[in-house]
C-alpha cells in the first residue's frame, strides 16, 4: 500500500513567481499544485507522457512551475494542447490558484519545435476580464471575413490584425498563425476557414472583432460561403500587382448576395511592380465601389494596417440580433476532439448561452448539456457565457457527425425557435474510391473519415466495395486539390494509410439492363415503406410485358430479395401493331405478335437475331424477316450449307469444276422455292422471351 507524503515545506513556502512574459515553448501555470497536475496525469496522460512531463516538474519541484516541453515529440504537443484546450488555465484560475495562460496557435503535430508559437501570458485581472463577454454590447461587435483570390495575402493581413490587437506577440515565429493545420503549413495555403476573436480598444470603447480568415483556392470556396453566414462584412483583399482575379470576383459576389458590407483592401503595395491605382480603377469598374473607399496596405510590412481596423469599426454594421429573445445559435463549422467530442463553432443570432444550459439541436431534436462555451483567441478561450452577436465555440457532448450537423440551429430546452436557414449542401465535382491498405483497418479508417468530414462537410461519403480492394467508400470532392488535401489530412491528423483510386467526374448514364420497370411501360401508382428495410411498389403494367420473364429478371436484379404479385387491372388504350415473322417470305403463324409501336423495331430485330441463332443451317439460305403489314422492319440471314461437290475432282479440267458448281447453284434455287423451313420447338420459347424482355 502506498502512503501519501505530506507536501514538503519547500513546496509550501515557495514564493510566487512573476509570470514570464512571452516565454517560448513553455506554459506558465502560476501556482498550479502537484495535485492538479497529477490528477491531469491520471486523466489524460499515457505512462510515456507522464514520464516525459514529469521531468520538468521534478526539476522545478515547486508549486509555481513552468512546464517546458522536453522534446519535439508530436504526441506531447498534442497532449499539452489538449490540456490547455480543456481549460486548464481557467480551471486553475477558478480555484484561485493561478494566472491563466492564453497561448498562441496550436503547434502542428509533428512539426519541428522551432515553428511553435510564442506563448502569451496574462495577468489574473486580464484573464478574469477575458471570461466576461457581457462587456461587449451588440453595438461594439463586428463580425467579418477576409476573402481574396489565392495568395493575395489574407492570412498575412490576419497576422497583422492579431498583432495590432495584442492577440499574439509580434515575433518571427508568428507567421500565418491562423493556418493551423500541418497541411496548410506545408503547402503554404489556407484550406480551412479559421475564426479569431480580437479585443480592440478604440476611442475609449472596447470592441469585439470576430475575424474569419478564409481559403482563397476555388476548391475550398464552400468554406468561404459558410463563413459569410456568421458575418456582416468582408475585407476583400486584392494584390496590388495581380489585380482582380477569378476568386476576387467570385468572393465579391458571394458577399454581395449575402448583403454584406465590402471593404476593398489593396495589398502588397510594397512590391516593385505594384500598381495600386490600376487596381483601384479595376475595383471601381468591376464592383462599382468608389476608388476612394479602397485601403492601400502592405500586410507584410504592416503599412497602413491600422486603417483597416478603423474601417472595420466604421463601415461594417454591428449584427442585428436580440439578446432578450430565446437562444438561436447557428453551427457554422465544427471539429472533433478525441477527449471532448465535437467542438461546434457557433454564431449567436439571438439570446445567451452559458455553461450548464440544456440545449436542443433542431436537426436531431436531441438535448445536450453545455459543458463549455468560449471564444477563439485564436485558441479556445473558455468564457462564462456567449451573447447574441458573438461568435465562439460550444462543447456539449455531441459525439459524431450525425449529431453535429453544419448549418444546424441550437436552442434552449423547452424554448423552441424557428431554425435558421442553414447552408446549401456542397456539390462534389470529383469522385474517387478510398480503401484501407489493410482491410483490418476498415473501422479505424471509417471513424477517421467521419471525424474529418465533420471538419470538412463538403466531402460526400458513400459506402462502396471492390473485388480487388475490399470494402471502402466512394468520396466526392470539390476538386483535385481538395481531394489531395483530404487524403493528406487523413494521413497526418489520423495516421491513416489509404488507397485512393484515380479520380473521376460524374456522368449521366442510362442503364438499359437495370431499368427493368420503366422499359416495360409501367406506370407507378404508389410506394409504401413497410419498415426500415422493405418497400412496396405498385405499378400498372401491360400484361404482355410481364408474362414471360419479368419475375426472373426481378429476382436476378434484386439478388433474390424482391417478390412480385399481380392482379388484373382491365383494358387500357395503347398504340399497338401486329408484327409478322417471315421465313423465306412465309409467315410463321406461331410467331405473329402484337407489340407496342415504339418497341416494334427493337423487338423485331431481336426476334430475327434469336431465330438466326436457333435455326439449324440447311442446304438453302433462309431469310428471316420481321414485318408490319408489307413493311419489313428487320432482317437476318441463315447461310446455306455448301456441299463440297468438287471433293472427288483430283486435278482435272477447270471447266468440269465450273459445271459441277453451276449445277449445284441451280439445285439450290429450286430448293429455295420449295423450301419448307423447319423451326425447332425451343426456338419458339427463345423468341417469346426476346419479345418480352425488350
Ligand atoms: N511583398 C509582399 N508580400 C506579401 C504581402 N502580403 C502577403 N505577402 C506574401 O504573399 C504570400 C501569400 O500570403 P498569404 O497571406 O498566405 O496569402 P493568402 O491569401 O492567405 O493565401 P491562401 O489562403 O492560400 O489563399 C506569402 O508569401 C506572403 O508573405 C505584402 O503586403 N507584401
Amino acid at each position: 500500500m502506498s502512503r501519501r507524503r505530506a507536501p514538503c515545506r519547500r513546496q509550501q513556502a515557495a514564493p510566487r513567481r512573476a509570470a514570464p512574459s512571452g516565454c517560448f515553448r513553455s506554459w506558465y501555470l502560476g501556482r498550479a499544485t502537484r495535485g492538479l497536475l497529477s490528477s491531469l496525469h491520471r486523466v489524460c496522460l499515457s505512462p510515456v507522457h507522464r514520464t516525459l512531463l514529469g521531468v520538468p516538474l521534478k526539476t522545478n519541484g515547486l508549486c509555481c512551475c513552468c512546464l517546458l516541453v522536453p522534446s519535439p515529440d508530436a504526441s506531447i504537443a498534442r497532449v499539452m494542447w489538449t490540456l490547455v484546450g480543456r481549460g486548464w488555465g481557467a480551471h486553475a484560475l477558478s480555484r484561485g490558484w493561478a494566472t491563466g495562460a492564453a497561448l498562441g496557435p496550436a503547434p502542428t503535430f509533428g512539426a519541428a519545435p522551432e515553428s511553435w508559437p510564442t506563448c502569451r501570458v496574462y495577468s489574473s485581472a486580464e484573464f478574469k476580464e477575458k471570461l466576461d463577454m457581457s462587456r461587449f454590447p451588440v453595438e461594439n461587435i463586428r463580425n467579418f471575413s477576409i476573402v481574396a483570390h489565392v495568395d493575395h495575402g489574407k492570412s498575412t493581413l490576419a497576422d497583422r490584425l492579431l498583432e495590432l490587437t495584442g492577440t499574439i506577440d509580434k515575433t518571427e515565429n508568428n507567421k500565418q498563425v491562423l493556418d493551423k493545420l500541418q497541411v496548410e503549413r506545408e503547402r503554404g495555403i489556407t484550406v480551412k476557414a479559421q475564426t479569431a476573436s480580437l479585443f480592440y480598444n478604440c476611442e475609449g470603447k472596447q470592441y469585439l472583432l470576430n475575424l474569419i480568415d478564409t481559403p482563397g483556392h476555388v476548391d475550398f470556396s464552400y468554406e468561404v460561403s459558410r463563413s459569410l453566414s456568421a458575418c456582416q462584412g468582408v475585407l476583400l483583399v486584392v494584390d496590388a500587382n495581380e489585380g482582380i482575379q477569378a476568386q476576387t470576383v467570385a468572393n465579391f459576389f458571394l458577399a454581395f448576395e449575402a448583403q454584406l458590407s465590402v471593404i476593398p483592401v489593396i495589398n502588397k503595395i510594397d512590391l516593385k511592380n505594384a500598381d495600386p491605382e490600376r487596381v483601384e480603377n479595376q475595383i471601381e469598374k468591376v464592383f462599382d465601389i468608389p476608388s476612394d473607399e479602397c485601403i492601400k496596405i502592405s500586410a507584410k510590412l504592416g503599412t497602413n494596417v491600422e486603417s483597416v481596423l478603423q474601417a472595420v469599426i466604421e463601415r461594417i454594421p454591428p449584427p442585428k440580433v436580440h439578446r432578450k429573445n430565446p437562444l438561436r445559435a447557428l453551427v457554422f463549422d465544427s471539429t472533433f476532439d478525441q477527449y471532448r467530442g465535437v467542438i461546434a463553432n457557433v454564431a449567436l443570432f439571438d439570446g445567451v448561452v452559458s455553461k450548464g444550459d440544456k440545449i436542443v439541436s433542431a436537426h436531431t431534436q436531441k438535448t445536450y448539456e453545455v459543458n463549455e462555451v468560449g471564444v477563439l483567441n485564436p485558441n479556445e478561450q473558455p468564457t462564462h457565457k456567449l451573447y447574441a452577436g458573438q461568435v465562439g465555440y460550444l462543447i456539449a457532448g455531441m459525439k459524431n457527425v450525425i449529431e453535429a450537423q453544419i448549418g444546424d440551429t441550437l436552442y434552449l430546452h423547452k424554448q423552441p425557435v424557428e431554425p435558421l436557414p442553414g447552408f446549401k449542401s456542397a456539390k462534389p465535382m470529383v469522385f474517387a474510391g478510398m480503401y484501407p491498405v489493410d482491410q483490418s483497418e476498415y473501422n479505424n479508417l471509417k471513424s477517421a473519415i467521419e471525424k474529418l468530414t465533420l471538419n470538412d462537410s463538403s466531402v460526400t461519403v458513400h459506402r462502396d466495395s471492390s473485388l480487388a480492394l475490399g470494402a471502402g467508400w466512394r468520396l466526392g470532392f470539390l476538386g483535385l486539390l481538395h481531394m489531395e488535401v483530404f487524403n493528406q489530412r487523413l494521413e497526418q491528423e489520423y495516421n491513416a494509410s489509404v488507397i485512393l483510386t484515380t479520380p473521376t467526374v460524374p456522368y449521366k448514364a442510362v442503364l438499359s439492363s437495370s431499368k427493368l420497370i420503366k422499359a416495360r411501360r409501367a406506370v407507378q401508382k404508389n410506394m409504401i415503406f413497410i419498415d426500415q428495410n422493405r418497400v412496396m411498389l405498385k405499378y400498372l403494367f401491360p400484361l404482355n410485358e410481364i408474362v414471360v420473364d419479368f419475375y426472373d429478371s426481378l429476382k436476378s436484379l434484386s439478388s433474390g430479395y424482391a417478390s412480385f404479385d399481380y392482379e388484373d387491372a382491365g383494358y387500357q388504350t395503347a398504340e399497338l401493331v401486329k408484327m409478322d415473322i417471315l421465313l423465306n417470305g412465309n409467315t410463321v403463324e406461331e410467331l405473329v405478335t402484337v407489340v407496342h409501336k415504339d418497341k416494334a423495331h427493337s423487338i423485331g430485330k431481336a426476334i430475327c437475331e434469336r431465330l438466326k441463332d436457333s435455326l439449324p443451317r440447311q442446304l438453302f439460305e433462309i431469310a428471316i424477316q420481321a414485318a408490319i403489314g408489307s413493311k419489313i422492319i428487320a432482317r437476318e440471314t441463315v447461310k446455306a450449307y455448301r456441299k463440297n461437290v468438287l471433293a472427288k475432282c483430283y486435278g482435272g479440267d477447270i471447266t468440269r469444276k465450273m459445271k459441277l458448281l453451276k449445277r449445284q447453284a441451280e439445285g439450290k434455287k429450286k430448293l429455295r422455292k420449295i423450301g419448307n423451313v423447319e423451326v425447332p420447338k425451343d426456338a419458339f420459347i427463345k423468341v417469346l422471351k426476346t419479345r418480352s424482355s425488350k
